[in-house]
């Protein structure tokens, strides 16, 4: 009996199990400006260790937002921490500078280490651990005070009275963060005057004057215009050279830019961790391909 034209012939029959192929995602390669090459692989893995993060949990009360993280940070390195809110990057970059211990009932377990010294041991002065290890907020922060007591400040804490001296490190820092032009004609007018972009790039001038080796930057540039953002961006470049620099970005192309390292993290997991562009273009775990690609976050 003929078989009626809509029927399909056994041979184009559906067999009973279809394999769906997914089309793999064209992964963009970050933005590379030639003005500001990121470290190659071998220069990470040429650089001293600066942090060492070894096995770490961390526990707010009963709740455990991170787990088992083992991560390296290069020295005078852009290390970028990404991946969806929630994951832990913030908490992880306040381990860095024990910021965390303000928090009650917050505990860290496993290890980490500044130039190979355990930063959670008993003896560490904090205070002085802070100056080693600085941190520039998402919201810029500025004292009530003048554009130069704000910078003259932590070296005025540190002891430093004479006035020339202090001068000279509040132009050293200003130059640093790119704002000195901007303002030099106006030392004694208030901090609160700035623009937004200006106060976050006091705060990094304020961060430098206790004379850090490592910056934590935690979303420097989220609350900036792009101009703003791009001089961030151009500033962090600049001062990898002498500092070494850990920055949680929510913005993936800021991470491209910006970072030699990225870390990707998701639920309180260090996902992969990598030279960025090997990140970006060629990530080893899937749920890294799916985040940059947009599948989720
Ligand atoms: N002070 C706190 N007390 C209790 N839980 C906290 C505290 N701070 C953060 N958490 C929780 O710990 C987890 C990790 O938070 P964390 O701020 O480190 O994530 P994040 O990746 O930086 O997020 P975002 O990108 O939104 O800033 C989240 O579940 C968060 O709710």
């Amino acid at each position: 009996m003929p078989m009626a034209e809509d029927q399909p012939t056994p041979s184009q029959a559906m067999p009973e199990t279809v394999a769906i192929r997914r089309p793999k995602p064209t992964l963009s390669a970050p933005a590379i400006d030639p003005m500001r090459p990121s470290r190659s692989a071998d220069e990470l893995a040429d650089a001293p260790t600066k942090i060492n993060v070894t096995d770490v949990d961390f526990f707010y009360g009963p709740k455990q937002a991170l787990f088992g993280i083992d991560l390296v940070v290069p020295e005078k390195c852009v290390t970028a921490f990404i991946g969806p809110s929630g994951c832990g990057k913030s908490t992880l970059l306040r381990c860095m500078n024990r910021m965390n211990d303000m928090i009650d009932e917050a505990r860290v377990k496993g290890s980490l280490t500044l130039d190979g010294q355990d930063i959670y041991a008993p003896r560490v002065d904090v205070v002085e651990l802070r100056k080693r290890v600085g941190m520039v907020f998402q919201k810029s922060n500025p004292f009530p005070k003048s554009i130069f007591e704000n910078v003259a400040y932590g070296p005025r804490v540190a002891g430093e009275r004479n006035k020339a001296r202090l001068y000279e490190i509040t132009e050293r820092c200003l130059r640093h963060a790119a704002l000195w032009d901007e303002v030099k004609d106006r030392l004694d007018d208030s901090a609160l005057a700035l623009s937004g972009g200006q106060q976050q790039r006091l705060c990094i001038a304020r961060a430098l004057a206790t004379e850090p080796q490592v910056l934590l930057m935690d979303e420097p540039a989220s609350a900036l215009d792009p101009a703003s953002t791009s001089r961030i961006e151009d500033l962090i470049f600049e001062l990898k050279e002498q500092y070494t620099i850990v920055i949680v970005t929510h913005n993936m192309q800021q991470a491209a830019r910006v970072s030699d390292q990225t870390a990707f993290f998701f639920e309180g997991k260090l996902i992969e961790a990598g030279p960025t562009t090997d990140l970006f273009t060629n990530p080893k775990k899937r749920q890294t391909e799916d985040y940059i690609t947009g599948r989720f976050g």
